[in-house]
């Protein structure tokens, strides 16, 4: 058996999603012989956090390090110690918002490869302009939307696009609700203005999933670029509370609807719908963490006073971890490969997202703090 492809990670931020990241690089995984993981560096503003965090995370360090393929244990470091350390390969991103922009930039300008967490950067201009940086140093660098690379998520690609088990796609609605506002303090990331809060940043890449695999992905799409209207509403602070993303497809004649908010209860067992010529599917989990869905197919329409015969396929494909070890795996493969893109979520596809973001926060006016953005400032622009 060939020897695997370690992949030497520095971690920054010591902070929620970097500890879930952490946990799913240690997560024993023996049917993944390809690639293994190492985590060599978490880099921290304290390094007490950063302590505490491999002790919590990483007790015996990544997959290659409880192999015995690194005998090195992952250590706690500043930011610049960890970008200064040449056996730390590629960097994930686990800091605010608003620091993916500077953080992503230092990275590959110490010549590291990079997943960035979601939302990539502010804005599209950002994300243009670390695409460019990337691409000159020929290093790879990555959105790290995990949904992408869920089982569950390929196979209904697969289902939907090879055997066309619904028809044609006419209709994609899905919605992201969680009750954020007046439940977190107003100063929390996930709705405060001051960092970037708001269901649209904060959750409006997972709510397009379905829409992109059912519609943007189509290959009767060809890529197409979708037609976008936009809806928002504010917190008291400032950011968006509930933000609805209308993408319209006309040549394939269909549309997606994709809400998001913050102010809404409502437990839900179809967080998605697609809907085709010939049937439905149903998406039960978090657009997050995708891994049943239900098919449901018209085997007879309803005629001649009988009611329409219908059909149904479960699919139920969960995995160990919370997930991010799947990206991991990707962004190792493609690192190992020499490719400083991935083909799942190519830069064309997060630089979509951006500008759909930007023109809902345009039309919502949802202009973000002075100098937050690092180029430009989306709403702001001729003021
Ligand atoms: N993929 C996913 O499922 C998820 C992704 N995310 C994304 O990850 C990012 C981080 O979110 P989350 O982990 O919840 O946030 P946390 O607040 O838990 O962690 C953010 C980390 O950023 C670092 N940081 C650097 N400068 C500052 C600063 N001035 N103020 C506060 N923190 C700072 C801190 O690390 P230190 O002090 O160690 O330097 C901190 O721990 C967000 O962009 C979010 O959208 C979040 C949750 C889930
Ligand atoms: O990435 C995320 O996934 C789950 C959400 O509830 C959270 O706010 C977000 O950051």
């Amino acid at each position: 058996m060939a020897a695997p492809y370690i992949a030497n990670w520095g971690i920054l931020g010591a902070g929620g999603i970097s500890s879930t990241f952490a946990r799913d690089l240690a997560l024993p995984r023996p049917e993944v012989t390809d690639v293994l993981h190492a985590v060599l560096g978490v880099g921290s503003r304290d390094t007490a956090r950063g302590d505490k965090f491999i002790a919590d995370n990483l007790p015996l360090g990544g997959t290659a390090q409880q192999a015995g393929y690194v005998k090195e244990p992952p250590k706690a470091v500043s930011y610049a110690e960890l970008f200064a350390n040449p056996d730390i390969h590629i960097v994930y991103i686990g800091t605010l918002h608003q620091q993916h922009h500077d953080d992503v930039t230092a990275a590959l300008n110490a010549g590291k490869h990079v997943l960035v967490e979601k939302p990539a950067v502010l804005n599209a201009a950002e994300w243009a302009d670390l695409s460019a940086l990337a691409k000159r140093k020929g290093l790879f660098l990555m959105e790290a939307l995990w949904t992408r690379f869920q089982p569950a998520v390929k196979e209904l690609h697969r289902l939907l696009h090879e055997e066309k088990v619904i028809g044609e796609i006419r209709d994609v609605r899905s919605s992201f609700f969680v009750e954020n506002y007046n439940v977190l303090p107003d100063d929390h990331r996930v709705v405060s203005y001051e960092a970037a809060g708001g269901p649209l940043l904060d959750v409006g890449a997972y709510c397009m999933v379905p829409a992109r695999v059912a519609l943007q992905d189509n290959p009767l799409n060809r890529g197409a670029r979708p037609v976008v209207t936009t809806a928002m509403s504010k917190t008291r602070m400032g950011s968006d509370l509930a933000t609805t993303l209308v993408l319209d497809y006309p040549s394939l004649d269909a549309r997606a609807t994709c809400s998001m908010s913050w102010n809404a209860r409502a437990p839900r067992d179809a967080w998605a719908t697609i809907v085709g010529t010939k049937g439905e599917v149903v998406i039960h989990d978090g657009l997050y963490r995708i891994a049943r869905f239900t098919v449901h197919r018209l085997v007879q329409p309803a005629a001649d006073g009988k009611p329409a015969v219908w059909e149904e396929d479960k699919v139920v494909m969960d995995f160990a971890g919370t997930g991010l070890h799947l990206e991991a795996d990707a962004v190792a493969r493609d690192v190992r490969d020499g490719k400083i893109e991935n083909d799942r979520v190519p830069h064309s596809e997060t630089l979509l997202t951006m500008e759909i973001f930007d023109q809902a926060r345009r039309e919502g006016g949802y202009v973000l703090p002075e100098g937050m953005e690092r180029i430009g400032r989306v709403g702001a622009e001729g003021k």
